[in-house]
């Protein structure tokens, strides 16, 4: 899938007139960047518009996004790009919408949790989610604003409040985690990266996020130290990121490449493509907590299956065991806020 996207890029990178591809065969996508001006929004509007997959791409910011829209408009591939700003646009940005992605709302500061955003975040989640239940109802929702594991429970109770609910089509963005895994564990297995894959289960705040190292492809014998000392990577990659930014935010590249690795899974899924699988923090039932991060495969209603976790070593139980009081007081917080609000 990664290679897919790769590919996507190295073809429209060519300078090459918009019909090198043919559009016919590919079903018409508009997808919906809200949060669009921002660190995230900014190089993920780059990115999906240099998926060939969409056909529409409309960027909505509070502010910034006329001119974010007119620069990426003037890349030669197939989606005709639109800037929407303020509220009074939003439903315009929103009306047809297949894909939503949702990268608005504060990151955090060296010393912070994803927690520590939730007081303002929450805010901005709950307002665009009753927009998307007004304006888009069916849309696929890819969930990016932190604390996801509190975010994508607001999402689902606005959704619900609003009679609109699909657990299918909510999906908190989880892929950095499986990105950071794959590149964590290829230096130190010396590994071909291309070919690396590693779930990553449970949520999206440390130590709820929890690499299985231990079905990692290619195999390679590491130690048990080794595979702690991935894992704690793993768990801390955003705040390495974030101590490294130095109070200028947190990842926004590698999220950008992350967040549309996860995107263009969701199309593929919905034009038909079969077997596309991801880790996603969904809906789930596989362990007692309602919403739980896990490989999905996905299809053209969204969630086809939430696969389950295979087996795992014993630091692995050990880890899913201590992840799920924290991911519990995550989840519950989200749905008393949508709640009371
Ligand atoms: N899921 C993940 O793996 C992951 C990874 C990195 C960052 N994040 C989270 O993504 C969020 C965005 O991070 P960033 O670095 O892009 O921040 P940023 O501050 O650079 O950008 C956020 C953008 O959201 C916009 N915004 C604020 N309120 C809005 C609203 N009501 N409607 C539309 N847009 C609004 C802002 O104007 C800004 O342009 C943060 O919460 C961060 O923690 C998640
Ligand atoms: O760490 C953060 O605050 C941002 C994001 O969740 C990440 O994992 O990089």
């Amino acid at each position: 899938m990664r290679s897919s996207l790769l590919r996507s890029v190295k073809t429209l990178a060519r300078p090459t007139t918009a019909r090198a591809y043919s559009v016919d065969s590919v079903p018409s996508r508009k997808v919906t960047v809200l949060g669009a001006a921002g660190g995230i929004g900014q190089p993920l509007s780059l990115l999906m518009k240099l998926n060939p997959l969409v056909s529409q791409l409309a960027l909505y910011d509070i502010g910034g996004t006329p001119g974010v829209a007119a620069d990426v408009s003037h890349i030669n591939s197939r989606s005709e790009v639109a800037g929407y700003m303020g509220d009074d646009q939003l439903g315009l940005a929103l009306e047809g919408s297949d894909v939503v992605i949702i990268p608005a709302g504060v990151p955090r500061k060296p010393g912070m949790t994803r927690d520590d955003l939730f007081n303002i975040n929450a805010g901005i989640v709950k307002s665009l989610c009753t927009a998307i239940a007004k304006y888009c109802p069916h849309a696929i929702v890819n969930m990016i604003s932190n604390p996801v594991n509190s975010t994508v429970p607001i999402a689902a109770e606005v959704f619900k409040k609003a009679g609109i609910y699909d657990e299918k089509k909510l999906f908190g963005v989880t892929t950095l985690d499986v990105v950071r895994a794959k590149t964590f564990y290829a230096g130190k297995a010396n590994v071909n990266v291309a070919e690396v894959n590693v779930p990553v289960v449970g949520g999206h705040a440390g130590v709820t996020i929890l690499p299985l190292f231990s079905q990692a492809t290619p195999k390679a014998n590491l130690s048990q130290e080794d595979i702690q000392a991935l894992t704690k990577r793993t768990q801390d990659g955003g705040t390495e990121v974030v101590e490294a930014k130095a109070g200028k935010g947190s990842a926004t590249l590698s999220m950008a490449y992350a967040g549309a690795i996860f995107a263009d899974a969701c199309l593929k899924g919905l034009n038909g493509v079969p077997d596309v699988v991801e880790c996603s923090y969904v809906q789930s039932t596989i362990t007692e907590l309602p919403f739980f991060a896990s490989k999905v495969r996905l299809g053209k209603n969204g969630v086809e299956e939430v696969l389950g976790l295979g087996p795992l070593s014993d630091y692995e139980k050990e880890g899913l065991e201590k992840l799920k009081p924290e991911l519990k007081s995550s989840i519950e917080k989200g749905i008393e806020f949508a709640k009371k609000n």
